[in-house]
Parts: structure tokens; C-alpha cells; sequence
């Protein structure tokens, strides 16, 4: 029997504050979303166990109709379940049978999509009194009405169209506030997290990441004490200096403190952005606020001075952890520049920090809670290879912590990148061998002008907070896998790059059950009862900033939510198999147009469409493996709208057809150049 708009409304309508606290005591619901406001993604559950999770069987599964990456943890409220898809569309689900209450699709224009670094993702929703908030990719927040999907109010996010500001993460509601940061430090935004009223949508607060302009007034002593730490030569209040914070948001009720953790510079190059050096607050950085005011209470930088991407927006985590004989309330943090911090949350004093993974840009952290750098890292004129690199030793990939076994299992990876410092450069000049520069990129750098030599990896690795060591590793077949879930049935869930769900025993690692999923994953999972009975849910779709240009599945399937019980027997889906990709082959080029060709292709293409027949192409397809007949007539495709229903933009005015024709060169140049002999 479906359920009825009342009934819904009188489900959704008590999720508050209390109900997320007294949540966090039994977990039988998944209300926030990393679970309950500190985020630890534990769940108290424990009717899967170790000892019958090999008899996990497919509950239902709902396809959500989207072809790119799908971010989004499931929110869940006794038995109704809103997640959200690529290009920001809401799904609310009966989660009693996996079929459709409502969907809400905000209508974001296509061509925005190249306004984004990393696919058109969302991260999901916030759920508060009966309304359902979701920020989208275009950059408003919009509250809808749980029952329906009807929308309540919108709201627009973005201080200045004429630059690139985007919502990706999920946004959480706090002391009636729904809280939300943008995304945009690749191209060049100015970083900020606005509150707003959740029953109107009235602007309560905003905060900025970074100094604006320092001949006009800052908006508050934070600002004034962060322009201290910036070379105002480098102008960096016009490119906007950066300091997203696309993601990650906890809260301490107790303390009465949100924590966010802030993004990279804009240009990433300090030398550029900052040119006499300067710690560049609060760049790559951990800030507590005031939830009610926005009022700056206190930061811990991690990266002083970012110069490779290190960005802090990695889900933060809040524990009490015993430490030398005391207990501490603390906040526990995998970034991207590869060490694991552990951080008092009351006054944001450093505790420690060691490598989770191989780093080479820092030697570790002295006792003041500063890195000890590697001076080559800052070369100004030869090429650096980053370990870890911009795509992070861990990204946005939601770490779960088992208080059970006091371990944090981090989706941790290595993406070979270098970069080369570039010279002359020049803000929002498109110039060929700029990578991305055609959508608005400015990173100051030339991206693997120089091979790199590492191999890329992924792992999940079961690290110990307090001794600060690995505890258990497993290795996977690549990159970018997914979030991952503890519950107090002492497992860990994660769905993989590879395309699989697992589970693994949370003290020793050992994989209990799996099943393969059709596509990759890369979302974090959530678990909930309904009726006295426990299930696990995982949204999937590939996809994300490494997604786009590169799979690891023989297999592709579209987005979809999949629920697993133990004893549930459901068929999955059939998974289409990948059509063996074949390298293009005998379109006509003038070999002389290559190297101008390759300039364009990086500055152009490269970014979604990746190296052509060196990467396979994840939920873009890859040029090398075109049909000989759609690379012939590429300057009539890249010079129209033919695809700007999928995301690709026109590029007409951006790009000539006797550019095209070069692009054209480059790709059937390099396919013949891969093919085996
Ligand atoms: O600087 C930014 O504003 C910004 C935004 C986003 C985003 O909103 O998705 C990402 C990043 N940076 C980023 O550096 C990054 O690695 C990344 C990965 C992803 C993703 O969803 O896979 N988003 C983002
Ligand atoms: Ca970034």
C-alpha cells in the first residue's frame, strides 16, 4: 500500500534536532548525511552480523536514470529514502518496496555543466520538519516538500554570475539553518558557506573562506587577520583567491560549533596567486564557527600555503578519543595531502598527524602542528611530481569510524600527476596546453607535461587514530572507490571502483560477502531498519573527477539505488557488457597540425575525454575509441549543440573549425601512435 502525502508529512515533519541526537543512540534511521551530526557513519545497528552477512541477498533496486556519477548517501526516515542523481534531480523512494514516491528535477541548464571541475554530481540531501533541501549544480538551494516534491522556496546562492560558483556537496541543517558552500577554486571563485532560514529560505549568515579586496572594507576581523597572510601583489582578490567549501560540514550540539573544511587556492600556483609566499588563510584548512552567527571561533591549516591542490573539504569526522590518558573531544580528518590529522575540537589545538599513505611533499608535521616541507616541492622552473596528487590521497569519499574497533576505514588511492609551474601566465586566458582552459581553468601549472612514475592506486585502509598506524590494508584493482559505512555488526561496507559491494570484517579486514554491482561505485552507503528488519543501501553510479575519463569495470549500468537484507533473494539487473573499445582508424590528417592539435585537446577536451586511446573513457566517452565517422565530422559536432543535452558544451566562438581540424589530427595521430604494431 503506498504511503500517503500525510502520512509522509507526518514521518518527515518530526525530523529535527532532537530526532538526529536521539537518532544517534539506536541509528535505526539514516537522518544526516554522514549518518548523525559528527558523521562517523557508525551504526548501532547489529542485526547484520559477521556471522550472517554472507546471507546478504538483493532486497530491491531503483533505477535512478542518469548515466553519470551518483554521489549521493541515502537519506532514510522510517522506511522513506531521498537520494539525488547526477544533475541535482531528487528522488524520494518507498524504501518498504524500492519504488518511486516523487522525483524533483531542478532544471539545471546543461551548458552549466562545464562551470564544474568534476561531473555534474550531487552529494545529496538534508531533511529537516517536512522539507527536503537540495543544492544544485547551478547553484541554488532549493527546499521542497517532503510529501510532494513540490517546491517550498529557492533560493540563489551565487554572489557573481559571471563566475563559476556551482553546488555539489549535500547541505545540513543546524539549529534551523540549512547550511550550504560552493564549489568553483579551479577557475577562480572567491570561497564562502551561507546559512539560511529553513522555513523561508531567508539569508541568515555568510561566511568567507578568504580576504576579499583589502582596500574595501573586510567583512569581519577574520578576514582582516587572514589578508595578512597573502602578498596583495598578486591582486588574488581578483581571480577570488578560492577556498571552496564544497563538502564537508559537522556539528558539535554540545559545543554549539560547526566545523567546515575549506578548499585550494585559485590559481593552485602560490607563486602566482601569492607572490611573496604567505600562509594564504584560510586556505586548505579546518574552521570552526558560530552555527547561529557565522562568527569565525577558530582554524587549524593543514596545507600553509597550498600550492598542489591540498584541499581540506574531506569529510570530517568528530570522536572522543583516549589519548596519553585523557579523554578528547576531537575531530579526526583525511585530506588530500595525505596525513591523518587528529585535532581538538574545542579550541582547534593540533594533536597529531602522520602519512596515511606515500607523501613526498613533507616529511611529517612538527609539534606545532606545521609541516616540515620538502623545498623541492615549490620548484619554480622544473617539473614536480605530486605524492600525493591534486586527485588526493583521499577525496570526497565519505571514511567511516567503528567504535567498536576504534578504527577509521579510509577509501585512500594514488593518481599519478605532475605539474609544471607555468610562465606568463595570464587569469581566464584560454591558451592552448592550459589544461582546461577553453571552460574558465586557472591552475598556474602545465598538468603531466612531464610523465609521472608512480602507479595509481586505490586501498581502503583500517587506520588507528589514536597510535596513529595502518591497522589493515586492502589493495584494489584502481582509484576511486567508494565511501564507507561501520556497523556495530562489526563490518565495513564499501562499494569499489571495480564495481563490487563488499563487506569485510571491521577488526581484521577479511572480505565476508560480495556482490558485483554493474558499474562502479563511488557514494558511501547508509543502513536503517524498517519493521524490525536491518538493510544496507548503496547508490551507484560512476563517476567524479576521475570517473569521467576513466573506468574500471567491464561492465556500465546506470545510476541506481540497490537494498540488500539478509535472506531477500532479488534478481539483479542484467549488466551490459562494455563494447570492446577499437581505436580509431583512416581519418585524414596533416600530420604538421599535431602539435597544435595537442595544445587544443588539452586546453579543450582533455579535462571530461581524458588522453585518446590511453585512458578507456569512464562515463565519457573516450576519443580514441570514436567511430571513425563521428571524428571525421567533429568540427560540425564540437561547433553546434549536438551534445550540450549531455554536457558538452558549444564551442563555437571558443573555437574555430580550422582549430577543430587540428583537434581532429591530434586524436587520430595518437591513436595510431598507441596501436599496437
Ligand atoms: O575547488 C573546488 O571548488 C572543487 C569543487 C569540487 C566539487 O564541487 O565537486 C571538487 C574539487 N574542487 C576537487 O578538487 C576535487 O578533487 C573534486 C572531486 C570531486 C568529485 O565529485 O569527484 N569534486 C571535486
Ligand atoms: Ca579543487
Amino acid at each position: 500500500e503506498p504511503l500517503s502525502e500525510a502520512k509522509i508529512r507526518e514521518i518527515t515533519g518530526g525530523v529535527d534536532k532532537d530526532a538526529i541526537i536521539e537518532n544517534g543512540k539506536t541509528s535505526e534511521n539514516w537522518l544526516n548525511y554522514g549518518l548523525d551530526y559528527g558523521e562517523k557513519r557508525y551504526s548501532r545497528l547489529n542485526q547484520i552480523s559477521t556471522a550472517n552477512v554472507g546471507e546478504l541477498g538483493l532486497a530491491w533496486y531503483y533505477d535512478l536514470n542518469s548515466r553519470r556519477g551518483v554521489e549521493a548517501t541515502p537519506i532514510v526516515v522510517d522506511g522513506i529514502m531521498y537520494v539525488t542523481s547526477s544533475w541535482s534531480i531528487v528522488h524520494a523512494i518507498d524504501a518498504r518496496l524500492g519504488e518511486e514516491i516523487w522525483t524533483y528535477d531542478p532544471q539545471v541548464p546543461r551548458d552549466y555543466a562545464e562551470k564544474g571541475c568534476c561531473d555534474i554530481v550531487n552529494r545529496g540531501v538534508a531533511l529537516h520538519k517536512g522539507k527536503v533541501y537540495v543544492g544544485t549544480y547551478d547553484g541554488r538551494m532549493v527546499a521542497l516538500d517532503a510529501a510532494t516534491g513540490q517546491p517550498v522556496w529557492e533560493v540563489d546562492t551565487v554572489i557573481d554570475r559571471d563566475k563559476a560558483y556551482t553546488i555539489t556537496g549535500a547541505p545540513r541543517v543546524v539549529n534551523g539553518k540549512v547550511i550550504i558552500g560552493n564549489g568553483g577554486a579551479e577557475y577562480g571563485v572567491r570561497g564562502y558557506i551561507t546559512a539560511y532560514d529553513a522555513e523561508t529560505g531567508e539569508q541568515a549568515w555568510r561566511w568567507f573562506a578568504v580576504p576579499g579586496d583589502p582596500s574595501k572594507p573586510f567583512e569581519d576581523e577574520s578576514m582582516a587577520r587572514a589578508a595578512l597572510t597573502w602578498d596583495p601583489s598578486g591582486k588574488y582578490w581578483e581571480a577570488g583567491g578560492g577556498g571552496t567549501m564544497w563538502d564537508s560540514m559537522v556539528y558539535d550540539p554540545e559545543l554549539n560549533l560547526l566545523y567546515v573544511g575549506t578548499g585550494n587556492g585559485n590559481p593552485w600556483n602560490r607563486d602566482i596567486r601569492s607572490p611573496g609566499g604567505g600562509d594564504n588563510l584560510y586556505l586548505a584548512s579546518i574552521v570552526a564557527l558560530n552555527p547561529d552567527t557565522g562568527e569565525y571561533v577558530w582554524h587549524y591549516q593543514e596545507t600553509p600555503g597550498d600550492h598542489w591542490d591540498y584541499t581540506s573539504t574531506q569529510p570530517l569526522m568528530l570522536a572522543d578519543l583516549q589519548i596519553d590518558g585523557r579523554e578528547r573531544k576531537v575531530i579526526m580528518h583525511a585530506p588530500k595531502n595525505g596525513f591523518f590529522f587528529v585535532v581538538d575540537r574545542t579550541d582547534g589545538e593540533f594533536i597529531s598527524a602522520e602519512n596515511f599513505v606515500e607523501v613526498n611533499w613533507a616529511e611529517g608535521y612538527d609539534a606545532n602542528g606545521r609541516p616540515i616541507e620538502v623545498p623541492a616541492a615549490r620548484a619554480k622552473d622544473k617539473p614536480w611530481e605530486t605524492i600525493p596528487s591534486a586527485y588526493g590521497a583521499h577525496n570526497w569519499h565519505p571514511m567511516a569510524f567503528s567504535e567498536q574497533t576504534g578504527l577509521v576505514y579510509i577509501p585512500a588511492q594514488g593518481v599519478p600527476l605532475t605539474q609544471l609551474p607555468e610562465k606568463d601566465f595570464v587569469q581566464d586566458e584560454h591558451k592552448p596546453f592550459k589544461f582546461a582552459s577553453n571552460s574558465g581553468w586557472n591552475l598556474g601549472f602545465a598538468l603531466n607535461a612531464v610523465a609521472p612514475e608512480a602507479k595509481p592506486y586505490g586501498s581502503l585502509i583500517a587506520w588507528d587514530p589514536v597510535n596513529q598506524r595502518e591497522v589493515w590494508r586492502q589493495e584494489y584493482l584502481s582509484p576511486w572507490n567508494g565511501g564507507t559505512l561501520a556497523t556495530a555488526g562489526n563490518l565495513v561496507f564499501q562499494g569499489t571502483a571495480d564495481g563490487r559491494f563488499v563487506a569485510y570484517d571491521a577488526t581484521t579486514g577479511v572480505t565476508l560477502w560480495q556482490t558485483p554491482l554493474g558499474t562502479g561505485a563511488v557514494a558511501g552507503p547508509s543502513t536503517y531498519m524498517i519493521d524490525g528488519k536491518q538493510y544496507v543501501s548503496i547508490a551507484v553510479g560512476w563517476g567524479g573527477v576521475y570517473g569521467v575519463a576513466n573506468k574500471a569495470t567491464e561492465t556500465v549500468g546506470p545510476g541506481r539505488v540497490y537494498t540488500f537484507a539478509v535472506g531477500a533473494s532479488g534478481e539483479k539487473p542484467k549488466d551490459v557488457a562494455m563494447q570492446a573499445g577499437e581505436l580509431v582508424q583512416g581519418v585524414e590528417y596533416d600530420p604538421e597540425h599535431v602539435t597544435a592539435g595537442t595544445g587544443l585537446y588539452v586546453s579543450s577536451c582533455a579535462q571530461c575525454h581524458g588522453v585518446p586511446g590511453v585512458q578507456n573513457g569512464g562515463n565519457v566517452p573516450n576519443l580514441g575509441f570514436t567511430d571513425a565517422n563521428v571524428l571525421r565530422n567533429l568540427p560540425d559536432l564540437v561547433l553546434s549543440d549536438t551534445f550540450v543535452q549531455g554536457g558538452m558544451p558549444d564551442f563555437t566562438g571558443r573555437l574555430s573549425k580550422d582549430d577543430v581540424v587540428r583537434i581532429q589530427a591530434f586524436i587520430q595521430a595518437t591513436a595510431d601512435a598507441v596501436r599496437p604494431k
